[in-house]
């Protein structure tokens, strides 16, 4: 019986896949796996116990996943699965920028008890003009699950759409219309553009992307779109280029008390991901990736070790280990399988980064010495017997 501990609410629907085997827990100190969406792992105490953590969605930066890697616990995430959920809500977003909606609503709200309100509405109506979409250039910074996306639905409102990423996968140029037009650099977005949707992960790299130097470059009026991650956009920046009018509105999924404070921005509360179709898609997949992991060590979407997948074992035995990618690794580990005379049927090693992993089918059952003689080369993280007949 495997355990699988919870620190978010999970979809039934993506939990009902885990079946009879396995035991969902909110409390068990010794899990084998956790199953999370934004709860901030930083400053939580890992179990020995955990070999995986799922994370329901799309960031990782809730999680300590270099940290995790040199405990040789995989950290999986859910790519793509909420994309069209986020890309959505930037299609509102983009709308709510250019609009008054929000205020006209406000203010529709508070004339409510006034018996004149449909004739004061008429009158009114002018202070919440607003622009069209059509025709304006949309800079798209990000070209990934989401970011393909939101371009492609740019296009589709008749917009310009420049797009951004000197990263971009083979995948994503595939799912992006040839109509978007490639940015070359940031600073080339930052200038020529009416609206910004961000779609980068929060990484060292990217923290105050958006910051005075570059809405420096503006043109004023425009438009920001946030729903990547806050940290991303210099609150004290967005402020003084709201003052200035540099920026016309900031539509963020991040707010915080000082971004709420401010005039010209739209805060909306982290939902991003909030439909039933996303969170069962999230929950989908991160049970089937904690699955393949816990019953055949396989490694699906990984995102602090490398994808490796051998299917189901048909040999006796399979075994697993996460270890620092160092010379000779599979020399010392197939060493000790040879002393014991055992024969391996198949084997896979792969490496991401300062880590890598190998699994290995053989043909004989696995003794707990073995096991352990493997755990003590130096550079072994965590060896698992996944199967042993
Ligand atoms: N608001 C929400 O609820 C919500 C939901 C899902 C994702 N997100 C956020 O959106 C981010 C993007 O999600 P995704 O599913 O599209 O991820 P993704 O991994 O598919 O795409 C990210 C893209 O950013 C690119 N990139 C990385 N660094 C860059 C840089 N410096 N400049 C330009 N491009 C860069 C990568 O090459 C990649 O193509 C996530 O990391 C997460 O923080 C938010
Ligand atoms: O789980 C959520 O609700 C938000 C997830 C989202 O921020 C993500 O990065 O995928």
């Amino acid at each position: 019986m495997y355990k699988i501990k919870t620190l978010n609410n999970i979809s039934q629907d993506g939990l009902s896949l885990l079946g009879g085997n396995y035991r969902i827990t909110e409390e068990d100190p010794n899990p084998d796996a956790i199953l999370l969406r934004s709860y901030k792992m930083h400053d939580m105490e890992l179990p020995e116990s955990v070999k995986i953590i799922g994370r329901a969605g799309a960031g990782v930066n809730n999680i300590p996943i270099e940290e995790y890697a040199s405990k040789g616990v995989i950290v999986v995430n859910t790519p793509g699965a909420n994309a069209n959920a986020v890309k959505e809500l930037v299609v509102l977003g983009l709308l709510l920028s250019s609009r008054k909606v929000v205020q006209g609503i406000n203010w529709a709200k508070s004339a409510k008890d006034d018996p004149e309100v449909a004739k004061l509405i008429e009158k009114e109506k002018s202070k919440f003009a607003g622009q069209e979409l059509t025709g304006k250039k949309l800079g798209v910074i990000g070209l990934g699950a989401i970011g393909v996306l939101v371009s492609n639905a740019g296009l589709a409102l008749g917009m310009e759409v420049y797009g951004y990423d000197p990263f971009v996968s083979v995948e994503s140029a595939w799912g992006l219309s040839c109509d978007v037009k490639r940015a070359l650099s940031l600073d080339e977005i930052m200038t020529d553009c009416d609206y910004i949707s961000l779609h980068v992960p929060l990484i060292d790299q990217t923290k105050n992307l958006v910051n005075s130097d570059r809405l420096k470059m503006a043109k004023p009026g425009l438009r920001i779109l946030n729903f990547a991650r806050g940290a991303l956009v210099s609150n004290k920046d967005i402020k003084d280029a709201l003052d200035s009018g540099k920026v016309a509105c900031y539509v963020t999924d991040f707010p915080d008390q000082e971004l709420l404070n401010m005039d010209g921005v739209i805060g909306i509360p982290h939902l991003g991901a909030s439909t039933a179709e996303s969170e069962e898609n999230c929950a989908r997949m991160a049970v089937h990736e904690i699955k393949e992991f816990l019953e055949n060590g396989n490694i699906v979407n990984s995102v602090n070790y490398p994808d490796c997948y051998m299917g189901v074992s048909n040999t006796q035995a399979r075994i697993g280990i996460t270890h620092k990618n160092i010379p000779n690794m599979v020399g010392q580990i197939t060493g000790v399988l040879a002393k014991d005379n055992i024969n391996i049927g198949d084997m896979l090693n792969k490496s991401k980064g300062d880590f890598a992993y190998t699994l290995i089918d053989v043909d004989s059952h696995i003794s707990d010495d073995l096991t352990n003689m493997i755990s003590d080369i130096d550079g072994v993280l965590k060896v698992r017997v996944i199967k042993n007949n």
